[in-house]
């Protein structure tokens, strides 16, 4: 039986110094915050007697509305409630989108070209300001994704749109520049066994490729993405101590990448693990350099991102219809579902510019060509009020 069929729990973890959890995770924080605002603010007097808080419904989503007989209730201040009980929260969440890449990667079926792009043109025209769009890896390793160079070039780049691309080593830079590329992604690991099966180096050998890679994008002017993969656990060696993960962040953070993503690769974190990590990972990571990339093989997935919030991330990757998972580790279901996403920070009052009509739209497209329902439980609910 693998250590990994038991939820890691904080205590699988070292002792860290856990500073930050305290400024928000107590629950007299909580208690003074409500008693701060019942202090200061109209909301618990305003909408006493007369007014009622209804839940209201359409194909958008569920809304807190205020139904005001007493005009004096603010339903803005309503709005801003699950802010000022969850402490905190990013009033903006920017949604990286990586669907073409780290879902489509895990096809077994082949997808065309034209529908890759198709695909991408959609997600942007549904507000997604970062589409990842492919990888420049090697087609022996990667198969799905052979077509790179003709998937970018295919694109119509919209301006102020982000189509970051995976390259493992200067050979992949190379052509990822030739084909257009303007951002680029290099993806370390904090598991040993996972780099070796991934990307067949140490850690410390990809760190010396990823720093000349680091170089010539520089040189170029292109912006730099990093990945850290197996931040939780690691489908080999278990639990993966998060001094590991901030070293590795760390070594990218330096190198010059601008975002650091923190990849649960197979999907076994916790709101408790998450948390342990982000902190270590903080401590040498600007907290707005940080994303999260949460896989969602156990459910875990959107209480992991709400923790990450409200830590202070306001990065997280996604994949529509919750299309992934990864051939390199093996069980490993797709990324959460960018719609799942959308609706949750949505009905937290947080914006993302997505429409997550048109983001429906995607995932219905994409899930016909594979042949199979939308993997994203939101697009299932909603389809079902509106059909
Ligand atoms: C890194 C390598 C290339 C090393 O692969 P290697 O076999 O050790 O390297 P090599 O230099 O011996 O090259 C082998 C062959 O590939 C060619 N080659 C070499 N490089 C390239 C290139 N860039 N583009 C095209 N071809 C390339 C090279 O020319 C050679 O061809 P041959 O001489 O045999 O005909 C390989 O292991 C590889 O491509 N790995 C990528 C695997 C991958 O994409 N995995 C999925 C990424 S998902 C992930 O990491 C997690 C993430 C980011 O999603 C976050 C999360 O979920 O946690």
């Amino acid at each position: 039986m693998s250590s990994l069929e038991e939820p890691l729990g904080l205590g699988d973890l070292p002792k860290l110094s856990i500073n930050r959890l305290g400024s928000f995770s107590s629950p007299r924080a909580y208690h003074r915050a409500t008693a701060d605002d019942r202090n200061t603010h109209k909301y618990n007097n305003s909408c006493n007697g007369s007014t009622q808080i209804v839940f209201h419904g359409n194909s958008h989503g569920w809304h807190l509305q205020c139904r005001q007989a007493d005009s004096s209730c603010d339903a803005v201040e309503l709005r801003d409630l699950p802010r000022k009980v969850m402490w905190d929260l990013p009033s903006f969440v920017k949604i990286v989108e990586v669907g073409p890449r780290d879902g489509l990667q895990n096809e077994k079926g082949n997808v065309p070209t034209s529908v890759k792009i198709q695909l991408i043109h959609k997600l942007v025209a549904a507000g997604l300001s970062v589409v990842e769009a492919t990888s420049f890896v090697s087609p022996k390793w990667v198969p799905q994704l052979a077509d790179a160079k003709e998937v970018l070039k295919g694109i119509q780049q919209v301006p102020d749109v982000r189509y970051p691309v995976l390259t493992p080593n200067l050979r992949g830079f190379e052509a990822a520049v030739a084909a257009g590329a303007k951002e680029i992604a290099v993806f370390a690991s904090a598991s040993e066994s996972f780099s070796k099966s991934n990307i067949n180096c140490t850690i410390d050998e990809s760190l010396v490729r990823y720093r000349d890679v680091t170089a010539a994008a520089k040189k170029h002017g292109l912006l730099i993405r990093g990945y850290v993969s197996c931040v939780i656990g690691c489908p080999v060696e278990g639990a993966i101590d998060p001094s590991k993960v901030a070293y590795v962040a760390k070594e990218l953070y330096n190198m010059g990448c601008s975002e650091i993503s923190l990849g649960d690769t197979i999907g076994v974190g916790t709101p408790g693990s998450v948390a342990a990590m982000l902190e270590a990972v903080m401590s040498f990571v600007p907290v707005d350099k940080i994303a999260v990339h949460f896989h969602d093989t156990y459910g875990q997935a959107l209480a992991n991102i709400l923790v990450s919030l409200q830590m202070g991330v306001s990065i997280v990757d996604s994949s529509v219809s919750g299309l992934g998972g990864c051939p390199y580790a093996k069980g490993a279901t797709g990324n959460v579902a960018t719609e799942d996403v959308v609706y949750m920070l949505h009905g937290l009052g947080i914006e993302t510019n997505v429409d997550l009509n048109k983001l429906m739209e995607a995932g219905d497209y994409i899930s016909k060509h594979l042949g199979r329902p939308v993997g994203s439980k939101t697009a299932a609910a909603l389809r079902k009020l509106t059909t």
